[in-house]
Parts: structure tokens; sequence; C-alpha cells
């Protein structure tokens, strides 16, 4: 496969990655003759970037052409069948900095893009989350694939024992910092979208317990499940329609 890469600090208003383990590139490339573009690295509320900026890579992506957008990200584990090492294919989520008024669409409405008011109850594709199951299951993921709603948080202090167990009340099967906001604007402007969470550590429910949530886990977790994980989202890509969603 033939790529090019930029640097994001050489991509004139992007923002910058700040978290270790995001290397800040932007990857053009083809996976079996679909053009792709992947982001090395996303951007979070915790970096101190505005929302927007946050998102602007979604709009960019929908000016370029892409019609279907697949977002993964490292999640703690609320639902206590989850295990560390489990894919959740994300089925809706809870946007909790959402509920405090920080959405990436107030302000204006930018008409180019999308209505003022749209739907979320659409969000993700409800075609693509049975694809992933078949293809999980060609693949043996069986045992590690999990459907749920994530929960966004804006981080970077990861959660109390008392948000976990509300946040798990709620409804939430897992918890992160990252994907809702994209996940929002790519809806506006009529992105298809997919999403996964790995699941890399398991949130603290009890006060008894001698596990405390740190990055360094996450990032194992992320190694350790790395290959299956990209084999995963490549045979979705593939399978995507031809001349019709390029993700
Ligand atoms: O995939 P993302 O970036 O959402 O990963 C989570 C949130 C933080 O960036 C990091 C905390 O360990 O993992
Ligand atoms: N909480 C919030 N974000 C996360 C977690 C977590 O436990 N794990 C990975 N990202």
């Amino acid at each position: 496969m033939r790529i090019v890469a930029f640097n994001y600090r050489d991509i004139p208003n992007f923002p910058q990655s700040t978290v270790h383990g995001h290397a800040g590139r932007l990857v053009f490339g083809t996976l079996k003759g679909r053009p792709c573009v992947c982001m090395q690295g996303r951007f979070h509320l915790y970096e101190g970037y505005p929302i927007q900026k946050i998102t602007m890579p979604m709009r960019i992506f929908k000016l370029l052409g892409v019609e279907t957008v697949i977002l993964t990200n490292a999640a703690g584990g609320l639902n206590q069948d989850y295990k560390v090492g489990d894919i959740m294919i994300i089925k809706d989520h809870l946007n909790m900095p959402g509920f405090a008024g920080n959405n990436p669409l107030a302000g204006p409405n930018d008409e180019r893009f999308g209505v003022r008011f749209p739907c979320m109850s659409d969000a993700y594709d409800r075609e693509l989350q049975q694809m992933a199951l078949d293809v999980g299951s060609e693949l043996g993921y069986s045992d590690f694939l999990r459907e749920g709603v994530y929960c966004v948080l804006g981080g970077p202090s990861f959660e109390t024992i008392a948000e976990c167990r509300m946040l798990h009340k709620l409804g939430a099967d897992a918890v992160g910092m990252s994907t809702v906001h994209e996940v929002i604007v790519a809806r506006h402007c009529g992105m298809r979208v997919f999403a996964l969470s790995l699941i890399t550590n398991k949130a603290v429910m009890n006060y008894d317990s001698e596990e405390k949530a740190n990055h360094e886990e996450v990032l194992q977790t992320g190694k350790q499940r790395a290959e299956q994980l990209e084999r995963l989202v490549s045979t979705i890509v593939t399978r995507l329609e031809h001349n019709n969603n390029f993700a």
C-alpha cells in the first residue's frame, strides 16, 4: 500500500497532538483499492482545545469527500461482564460535556454542513454495527466482541468510584474522553459513523479495590489488541460498498 503522510504541525491551523501514544500524522493511502485517510492521534477537551477545534478534522474529511468515518478509542469498562481486551461496538453514547452545554455544534450553525438541530438517535450506523459483528465472528473474535453505550467525560482525571457507579446506573457500558464530539460533527454533515472502544482497563467501582486507572495500562492493552483491531477495521473497510462509502 502506497501512503502519503503529513505531520499535523505542517498542516496550517490543524491542532497538534499532545498525548503520549498519539503520533500526530494524517495518513492517506488505499486499502484493497479503497481510498482512506487516517488520523494517527486525535484531540481531546483535556488538551485545552476548544471543542470546535477538536472536531475540525471531521469537516475537513467531509470536504475531502469522505463518506464513512470509523472512530476507535480506549475506554474503561463499566459493564461488569466486560474484560480488559474486549472490543465494544458503540451503539449509542452519553454526552456528559454536552449536558453542560459543551457541544461542538453550539454557536452559529454553518448551514453549508448541516441543519441546526441534527438527530442523534441514529448516530451509529446499524448496518455497519451488524457488519462488524459478522466480520468479528468470521475472524473468531466473538468471545471478546461486545456492543454497548459509550460515555464521554472531559478528563484528564480518571473517574472516582462514585462517578463510575453513577455512569453505570445511567446506562453506560464504557467510559472515555473522546469520540462523541467527532461523532456529532460527522453526523451533522451527513457522514456515516461506526465506532469501537477497546476496553483497556476496568473502571474501579468498589471501595475495596486496589486497582487504579492509569495511562500505562491503557497503552499496554492497546498494543496487545492492536493487530486484531487492525484486522477487524481493515476488513470492514474492504467491505464498504464500492463508489459509495470510503473511510
Ligand atoms: O482513545 P482515547 O484518546 O479516547 O483514549 C483514552 C482517553 C485518553 O486519551 C487516554 C487515557 O488513558 O485514553
Ligand atoms: N476512564 C476514562 N477514559 C479512559 C479510561 C477510563 O477508565 N480508560 C481509557 N480511557
